[in-house]
């Protein structure tokens, strides 16, 4: 079988290391920018960056309903950090008026492990990785508040969940992309795979 197409949301954020990590997990890695794009790819992933902009981005450029949609029938999705934002069915803050795409039964805290000089690097044991624990790069980090009975907890961090997954959808609070570590990618990769094989996530 070919290798996987995997788009990663072009709209804002660290978006070029998703691209070679992606490379470098054996998938055909490109930007997604237009709807139109979005309809081309096997899997998706939201990138870490700024969680408000990305939204209101996604709104403005048509994509949020169509992202919504795709995550709906089945496309493997996964976000890292703001990314996981995105995918929380809930945000904390309800002031926020902040919208998602949603796809994991889970309630998002923003900016949780403190200001950008709190950023911090730890070891998390992440489910489904074999191996040495995951580097996690933890950047005005969120975690997870609370998860619905749908929803696996993958990892946690000083008591706090920090990665997700619910069926076709995976949320890490740090970023694998930035480590040169792929294996979280490759977890992503082969769930793009098995997808396009036509098994149930
Ligand atoms: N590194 C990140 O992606 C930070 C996420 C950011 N704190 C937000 O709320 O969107």
């Amino acid at each position: 079988m070919t290798a996987p197409v995997i788009g990663v949301l072009a709209l804002q954020g660290d978006v070029r290391e998703h691209l070679t990590a992606l490379a470098a997990a054996d998938a055909v890695a490109g930007p997604v920018r237009r709807p139109e794009e979005l309809a081309e790819v096997d899997g998706l992933v939201i990138p870490g960056g700024e969680s408000t902009t990305i939204s209101k981005l996604a709104v403005l450029f048509g994509l949020m309903e169509p992202l919504r949609a795709r995550v709906r029938a089945g496309m493997p999705v996964y976000g890292t950090c703001a990314g996981m934002i995105m995918l929380a069915d809930k945000i904390h803050d309800p002031r926020s008026g902040q919208e998602t795409v949603g796809g994991i039964d889970m309630i998002v805290r923003r900016n949780a492990f403190g200001r950008q000089n709190e950023s911090f690097e730890a070891a998390v044991d992440v489910r489904g990785v074999p191996g040495e624990p995951v580097e996690g790069v933890f950047i005005r980090a969120p975690w997870v508040e609370s998860v619905g009975a749908s929803a696996e907890v993958l990892a946690e961090h000083g008591g706090h969940i920090v990665a997700v997954r619910q069926g076709n959808a995976l949320a890490t609070s740090f970023h694998p992309e930035l480590t040169g570590d792929h294996r979280v990618h490759r977890l992503f990769t082969d769930m793009v795979r098995a997808y396009r094989r036509g098994e149930s996530l």
